[in-house]
């Protein structure tokens, strides 16, 4: 342990002299003027922005430097950290764990040892190390000393069965092998892991994210990485797990943040949502733009040249319209830029007319400058816009979602039902106070497609103002941890001002409806609609993406059953997929309780297996039906009185009656999932969807039979809600139970 501590010591001092370089540095750049020519000023920024990320990434590196040693028959010893350290020699004193030469601290087992002799698993607290633990390789593995394939054992289990936070941590000390292999898979193509509640899909695939910019940071630090999760409390639960990996150029996103200036809500009816979600709506969106485009029965008359002597009429045929349609067709733009074309059609064909009638005496400059004057003219405008009306995304989406007659024409070969769902009374056609949800966003970035921007739209004011509040929030962060009190954070924006350098690439990208990331993951995949499959591939050009998920768990109306059925569409024979196999966080006594519930969603399916047991066993407690309020809350406070420290959820369908829940939520330590601070909270009240990938140390779930019940997929959300637990279940029941609860102890 003493040759241990000398030795981490070492590692500290290395990291303390890393960080004064690299505040010297900063500090060298922050002293000279920011003059100069464009190319020495972006020079400069670059190596700002280099200097400013490895000392996050030494500040990140301070927690757990060091976690563990590996070594091979040669006799040689590795130690692997967070970061790479070099001494005064330059020699390696500390290997990354992503670097190759990581690789065997996380593959070998005592079968497969992969030429590892010997590894070692060190725990710290603060600076210092206070234990560790050998695994047994060569001859003590085969006395059947060890055995275990799992990798620090003791270290693994200790972080397992830890009091839950509220937030994710990472896990770099302790990947298991069949985690690293999917962290270290290749960059290309598109990798589908599939793997059961608590398998560490989410661990996994944000640490695969750190893995791959520093792996391919030239290649990925241009386009940046997005990492979508289900919603707002999910990415807030996450948050911590990169920056402590010493990333903060990953951009954590919703499908539902995913349209700038749109935040979409969760207050869609799963009958809209499904519909919403269908692939069938890419083509609705054509049909209900098609359908916006008018033209008149037999002919409509425009008068121009009002307000001049010369006043006219002109009739416009259909014929007319139609060939002026065709010409925008042709474009093959997108339908505001097609608007040109239209126009252009239009009044070269009225121009040419008025001088064929005025016999000839007009020339062809003549007949140019006309028509240019009838553009100018406010009936021809009148008549350009129903012809071919210039359209917003939310403009589009409003009409459609107003009239029942341009649904039931844009889709005939939906039910009328499936139309009445997304009938709403909207306000006025401009989409103002619209609250758009979660499901519009991919439509509303469709129609973006189909639509192209407004002539003439630039960044809005309020857009540039929110960047420069965030630009100056930006610099304040940097000037805390790294100022020098030569500058202030307004000076530091204005130097930057139009260069952009200031705020993270991948910040940027997410502003940007047209971007296209480097690499995409996607945790809880099994959510996501076709429609939001489509947009996410449209934001991954290079289609290189991480898809993690659990076809068991899916419980959106529009959500997958295959993973074929997401991704066959755009990346044919381009993705493949690994499976993980071990739940590290339900225990096996819970995992039993689960299995019965798993064959309700499909018999076909198989559940991780538990990689502990937790000695509590599930239980259930019937309470009267007709005193169900008083009797829940006497229960749930009762298991509130006795967590001692611990963090529960409790677990309801959704569209639970107000006065059950708003008696749960008055209990003492209760909050809903909806308040930003539910996450701290130590008990939260929610349903199955919005528990998804959360975990608790103890869950309650109450009335399964009415989760089971609530829509298609409500088996699944059961499941979700029983495997949220890291050590206790509770079943809190007024109707009969399921028989697929059957294993539960009644108390
Ligand atoms: N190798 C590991 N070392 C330590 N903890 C781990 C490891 N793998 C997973 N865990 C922990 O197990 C828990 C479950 O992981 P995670 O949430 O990533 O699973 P998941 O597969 O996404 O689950 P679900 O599908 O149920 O949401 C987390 O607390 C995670 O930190």
């Amino acid at each position: 342990m003493r040759a241990e501590n000398e030795y981490v010591t070492e590692l500290y001092d290395h990291l303390e002299t890393q960080r004064e370089l690299a505040t010297a540095l900063l500090r060298e750049i922050h002293l000279h003027d920011r003059g100069g020519t464009f190319q020495s000023r972006m020079e400069r920024d670059t190596l700002e922005i280099h200097h400013v990320r490895r000392l996050s990434e030494l500040h990140a590196a301070e927690y757990g430097l060091c976690f563990g040693r590996i070594e091979s028959a040669d006799g040689e010893r590795r130690y692997i950290g967070r970061i790479a350290l070099a001494d005064e020699d330059h020699e390696p004193v500390l290997t990354d764990w992503r670097a190759s030469a990581a690789e065997p601290f996380y593959r070998a087992t005592p079968t497969v040892p992969g030429g590892v002799t010997g590894r070692r698993h060190l725990r710290s607290k603060g600076r210092t190390i206070v234990d560790f633990d050998d695994d047994a390789f060569g001859v003590s593995a085969l006395e059947g000393r060890g055995g275990s394939e799992l990798s620090g054992e003791t270290a693994l289990l200790a972080s397992l069965t830890a009091a839950r936070t509220g937030r994710m941590g990472d896990i770099v000390s302790t990947i298991q092998a069949e985690q690293d292999r999917v962290i270290r898979s290749a960059l290309g193509g598109v990798l589908v892991v599939q793997g059961g509640p608590g398998t560490g899909k989410t661990v996994v695939a944000l640490h695969r994210a750190a893995y791959l910019l520093y792996t391919h940071r030239d290649r990925l630090a241009k386009r940046g990485v997005l990492v979508i999760g289900p919603n707002a409390t999910f990415l807030r639960y996450i948050d911590q797990v990169l920056p402590a990996l010493g990333e903060s150029e990953v951009v954590l996103s919703s499908i539902g943040a995913l349209y700038p200036g749109v935040t979409g809500t969760d207050t869609e009816t799963p009958e809209a949502a499904a519909v919403k979600g269908d692939a069938r709506m890419a083509r609705v969106l054509g049909a209900a733009l098609d359908g916006l485009r008018q033209l008149p029965e037999t002919s409509w008359t425009i008068t121009v040249g009002r307000t001049s002597p010369h006043e006219e009429e002109l009739e416009i045929s259909r014929a007319l319209c139609e060939r002026a349609h065709a010409a925008a067709h042709r474009s093959r733009e997108p339908h505001n830029a097609a608007r040109p074309d239209l126009v252009e059609r239009l009044s070269s064909e009225l121009a040419l007319r008025i001088a064929r009638d005025q016999g000839g005496k007009m020339d062809l400059d003549d007949v140019a400058n006309l028509a240019d004057r009838l553009v100018g003219e406010p009936e021809f405008q009148a008549l350009a816009e129903k012809l071919w009306p210039l359209l917003s995304p939310e403009q589009l989406l409003t009409a459609l979602f107003g009239s029942p007659e341009l649904l039931a024409g844009a889709m005939p070969d939906f039910s009328e039902a499936e139309r009445a769902a997304l009938l709403r009374e909207g306000p006025g056609p401009d989409g103002e106070g619209v609250p758009w949800t979660t499901a519009d966003v991919p439509l509303l970035d469709e129609a973006a497609e189909l639509l192209g921007p407004l002539p003439g739209s630039t960044t809005s004011r309020q857009a540039e103002v929110a960047a420069e509040a965030e630009e100056l929030e930006f610099a304040k962060v940097v000037l805390e941890d790294f100022g020098d009190g030569l500058v202030d954070a307004e000076t530091l924006v204005s130097q930057y001002r139009g260069e952009e350098a200031l705020r993270p690439l991948a910040e940027r990208a997410l502003e940007d409806r047209t971007w296209g990331f480097g690499h995409v993951i996607v945790d809880e995949a099994q959510e996501l609609s076709p429609m939001a499959w489509r947009l996410l591939t449209r934001r991954c050009p290079g289609r290189s993406m991480t898809i993690v998920g659990d076809l068991a768990q899916t419980g959106a109306p529009a959500g997958l059953s295959s993973w074929s059925e997401a991704l066959d569409e755009y990346t044919a024979g381009r993705w493949r997929t690994v499976e993980l196999t071990i739940n590290y966080r339900t225990p096996a006594e819970i995992m039993r309780i689960t299995e019965g519930v798993l064959r309700a969603v499909d018999p076909a399916l198989t559940a991780p297996s538990a990689v502990r047991d937790g000695g509590i066993r599930p239980w259930s407690l019937r309470i009267p039906e007709d005193d169900r309020g008083p009797a829940l809350r006497a229960a749930v406070r009762k298991e509130i009185a006795a967590l001692d420290g611990r963090r529960m959820a409790i677990i309801h369908a959704p569209g639970w009656p107000v006065e059950l829940l708003d008696g749960l939520a008055e209990l003492d330590g209760v909050t809903a999932t909806d308040d930003p601070s539910a996450l701290e909270s130590p008990v939260v009240l929610m349903t199955a969807a919005q528990a998804k990938g959360l975990e608790f140390d103890a869950v309650l779930v109450v009335e399964p039979t009415e989760l089971i019940a609530a829509h298609v997929r409500g088996v699944n959300d059961l499941y979700v809600a029983l495997t949220r637990a890291t050590k206790s279940l509770g079943v809190i029941h007024s109707r009969d139970l399921p028989e697929m609860l059957a294993g539960l102890d009644p108390r």
